[in-house]
């Protein structure tokens, strides 16, 4: 059941110091490739949301062990996946992407299935490709059933990447394990998120496993061990994102402990963006610091890289001064939901003036009222409900839930942040 939620508006400047929840994405790799390591590996500060609950669920039915370690850890052991196994993807396109190629390497029947948003995401080309590499697949989009070989031929495979860098990222998440490896070749138009492929190489590199991504579109993992390690899981900077904008919106100050020196996580790139609208940001001992303007300012921006924000740059255009034009964008509308549409019919609902463009979305900002925000089960719409109910008196978001997504209290946060002042 959704739960509707009185968005709070902030009574002043919004000035707290929020530390987030681990990286989703960092997370749901770590746990793929510690439940295929040749040994036991250990998860320091994993996320525990809906999307890499899921994820450990889904692993522990193929037969890995993932226990609870005493300070929040999760201790993953590998074992000989097996099925018969039911997946429950929810909505998670890490989980719907990155255990099939896994679960290829289980002997059994494996069964996935997620939520009715679910159904529609894009899903054919991660299993045509994983047909070509010889599994055996009923389906094309969930629900559908694999029939575990215990192994996969492997070897190279040609796709079209442009709706998901997970196909990509999922098929070399798995790749070391096959018997010839795996090439993964991209043709179509540019792959989205091409920084989320970034992070997939490092971590596979960082757990020993030979990568060649010298050829742009073209990925090659050799067969091999993938070594047991110690996972340190960075804070989500993504969902930091909302957050911050909470400074930007107020005319604020939020700090965000924690902020990696070095990352692979496109979320990184908030500290720009929200420079572009004219806040100001430090990288310091104490975290990433923004202060918002008196006035943020439209921008032009192309997105393509951290496609996952655009939610919270829509919150944040709806109430600039001038014109924001958001580009790069298409493969959005395949994310939890058709977050073109949604984002256009939501800021417009509340008096705003947002078009959709075949690849984004133009903004042009007018004085909002209050109003529902839907957030179409898709937790960043959600938080991006949240941004504008801070300066936009009787805003409600009808499912404040859906956020558990990829963080596990995000209304016991944004409270916090507002009782900080
Ligand atoms: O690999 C990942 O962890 C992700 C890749 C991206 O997916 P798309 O390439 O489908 O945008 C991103 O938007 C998503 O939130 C997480
Ligand atoms: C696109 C997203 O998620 P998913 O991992 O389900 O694709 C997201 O978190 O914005």
């Amino acid at each position: 059941m959704t739960q509707q939620w009185s968005a709070p508006t902030a009574d002043g400047p919004v000035h707290a110091t929020v530390p987030v929840p681990g990286s989703k994405s960092i997370t749901n790799r770590a746990l793929v490739l510690a439940a295929l390591a040749d040994g036991p590996s250990t998860l320091h500060a994993p996320l525990r949301s809906r999307d890499t609950k899921l994820m450990a669920a889904a692993l522990r039915s193929l037969g890995v062990g993932i226990t609870d370690g005493p300070d929040g850890s999760w201790l993953v052991t590998p074992s000989p996946m097996h099925g018969p196994a039911a997946v429950d993807c929810g909505l998670a396109g890490t989980v719907m992407r990155f255990l099939p190629p896994a679960a290829a390497l289980a002997v059994g029947e494996v069964v996935f299935d997620g939520d009715e948003h679910a159904r529609t995401r894009p899903m054919g080309t991660i299993l045509d490709a994983l047909r070509a590499l010889g599994a055996d697949i009923d389906g094309e989009a969930l629900p559908f059933t694999l029939h575990g070989k215990g192994g996969l031929p492997g070897g190279e495979v040609t796709i079209d990447a442009s709706a998901s860098s997970q196909f990509v990222s999922g098929l070399l998440l798995s790749g070391a394990r096959y018997e010839s490896g795996v090439t993964v070749v991209h043709d179509g138009k540019p792959v989205p998120s091409l920084p989320h492929i970034e992070m997939t190489v490092t971590m596979l590199r960082e757990a020993g496993v030979a990568v060649d991504d010298a050829t742009p579109n073209v990925w090659r993992v050799e067969p091999g061990p993938i070594a047991a390690r110690e996972y340190a899981v960075e804070p989500d900077l993504s969902n930091a994102m909302p957050f911050l904008a909470a400074a930007a919106v107020t005319g604020g100050e939020v700090t965000i402990p924690g902020w990696p020196a070095a990352t692979t996580q496109p979320g990184a790139a908030v500290k720009d963006i929200l420079e572009r609208f004219g806040c100001t940001a430090t990288v310091d001992a104490r975290g990433l610091t923004v202060r918002g303007p008196d006035r943020l300012t439209g921008v032009d921006i192309d997105l393509r890289d951290e496609s996952e924000l655009t939610p919270t740059v829509v919150a944040l255009a709806a109430l600039a001064q001038g014109r924001t034009h958001i580009r790069g964008v298409a493969h959005i509308r395949g994310h939890e939901t058709d977050r073109i549409a949604a984002l256009a019919a939501e800021v417009n609902r509340l008096g705003g003036d947002a078009t959709e463009t075949e690849d984004g979305l133009i903004i042009t900002p007018r004085p909002l009222h209050g109003g529902v925000w839907q957030a179409y089960a898709d937790h960043r719409m959600a938080t991006a409900g949240a941004i504008i109910g801070l300066v936009v008196a009787g805003v409600a978001v009808d499912d404040i839930g859906s956020t558990t997504k990829t963080i596990p209290d995000f209304p016991g946060m944004w409270a916090a942040m507002l009782g900080a002042r």
